[in-house]
């Protein structure tokens, strides 16, 4: 392993007319005494000034090894072009900005410069309206990563926690009309299995549990209610189990979430995106972090989106994008610690 802990986190921008800038800075306040949690906003200046107050500067910096140095008396800015916004009016001109800081955070990852990239929401419709191609980050970052040679690359797999819940997706951002179709034997498998690895790798699990949900109410009730659990789902559970995992088989999502529940596994594998992350939002919205697992880089980032309704009013809550640097520190510590 060449790669040492302790480098700083690389924070991209997010959509510059959402609660981003505002959360960048009240979370660098609250944690500017933390130097293992320092990081560096990728972003053009003046999106942050717009929201900074007097008595907060910004610290231009060109190299993220400055980062520290500075960190408890500015806010670190890796200045790229841009403009600034208007906080709730979002527009498809800052896109190749958006984009330009996520790729950027993602090269200082790849070069060991930055132990993480942490993002800030997108709006993910303004960016289509660009043009842009990808469902959401999760899928860009596996395109940015693709063809990257590292021991640890199996794809990308969207992740949500809080607490003590570890929700891995067996499918994203898609129509739920294409979900039953899309839910097969090696989708299953691969997620499966790169959620095990990095329970293990990433979580510090020696040996994790993972429940399974079922795709059906009820989990098919024997077939009745669907077949997939039957003819995808519980073949695949029961490989696993023949390799030595602790894995359930396809179970009834509807009561695996609650407190007694969640001790008996480490991790759920869910089938679709609702179906995961309203259990782990519902149980702590503002501690919720999103993380990407699967990738030659650690990626995490809030649970939640750009909240353009409320930007610009000073009443965005920075907890969650707080506990995504937390969960980036803590995670690159487990992977890259010697
Ligand atoms: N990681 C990412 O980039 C994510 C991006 N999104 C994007 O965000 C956009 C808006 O999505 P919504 O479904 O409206 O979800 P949202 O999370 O932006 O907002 C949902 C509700 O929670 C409130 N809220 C969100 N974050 C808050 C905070 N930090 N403090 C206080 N209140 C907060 C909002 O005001 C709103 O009432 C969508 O375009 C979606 O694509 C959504 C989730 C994650
Ligand atoms: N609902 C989670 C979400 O949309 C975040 O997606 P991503 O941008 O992290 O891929």
């Amino acid at each position: 392993m060449t790669h040492k802990p302790m480098k700083p986190l690389a924070l991209t921008m997010g959509d510059p007319a959402g609660i981003g800038p505002e959360i960048t800075w009240k979370a660098w306040e609250r944690l500017r005494g933390e130097p293992d949690l320092a990081f560096a906003v990728i972003a053009p200046p003046v999106a942050l000034t717009r929201v900074s107050r007097s008595d907060h500067p910004i610290q231009i910096i060109t190299d993220l090894a400055d980062v520290r140095a500075c960190f408890a008396d500015a806010l670190p800015v890796l200045p790229i072009e841009g403009n600034a916004a208007r906080p709730g009016e979002p527009d498809p001109i800052h896109a190749d900005t958006i984009t330009r800081s996520i790729q950027t955070a993602v090269t200082l990852c790849l070069s060991h410069d930055a132990d993480a990239v942490v993002t800030n929401p997108i709006a993910k419709d303004v960016l289509y309206r660009a043009g842009f191609s990808f469902p959401g980050h999760t899928e860009y970052l596996g395109s940015l990563c693709a063809g990257v040679d590292a021991p640890y690359h199996p794809g990308p797999v969207m992740m949500l926690t809080a607490q003590d819940l570890r929700v891995g997706l067996a499918t994203i951002h898609i129509s739920l009309r294409d979900v039953p179709q899309t839910i097969t034997s090696t989708v299953v498998m691969n997620t499966a299995r790169t959620l095990l690895g990095a329970l293990s790798q990433d979580f510090g699990i020696k040996h994790p549990r993972l429940a399974v949900c079922g795709l059906n109410p009820h989990a098919g009730e024997n077939g009745a209610l669907g077949s997939e659990e039957q003819d995808i789902i519980n073949p695949v559970c029961r490989l696993l189990r023949a390799e030595g995992h602790q894995v359930t088989d396809a179970l009834p999502a509807d009561t695996l979430f609650h407190a007694e529940a969640r001790l008996t596994y480490d991790g759920v594998l869910s089938m679709y995106h609702d179906q995961g992350l309203i259990p782990v939002k519902t149980l702590d919205f503002h501690g919720g972090v999103n993380v990407t697992l699967g990738l030659p880089i650690v990626r995490t980032s809030p649970d939640h989106g750009t909240a353009f309704g409320i930007a610009g009013h000073g009443i965005a809550r920075p907890d969650s994008l707080i506990a995504a640097l937390r969960k980036a520190r803590e995670i690159a510590t487990h992977r890259y610690a010697p």
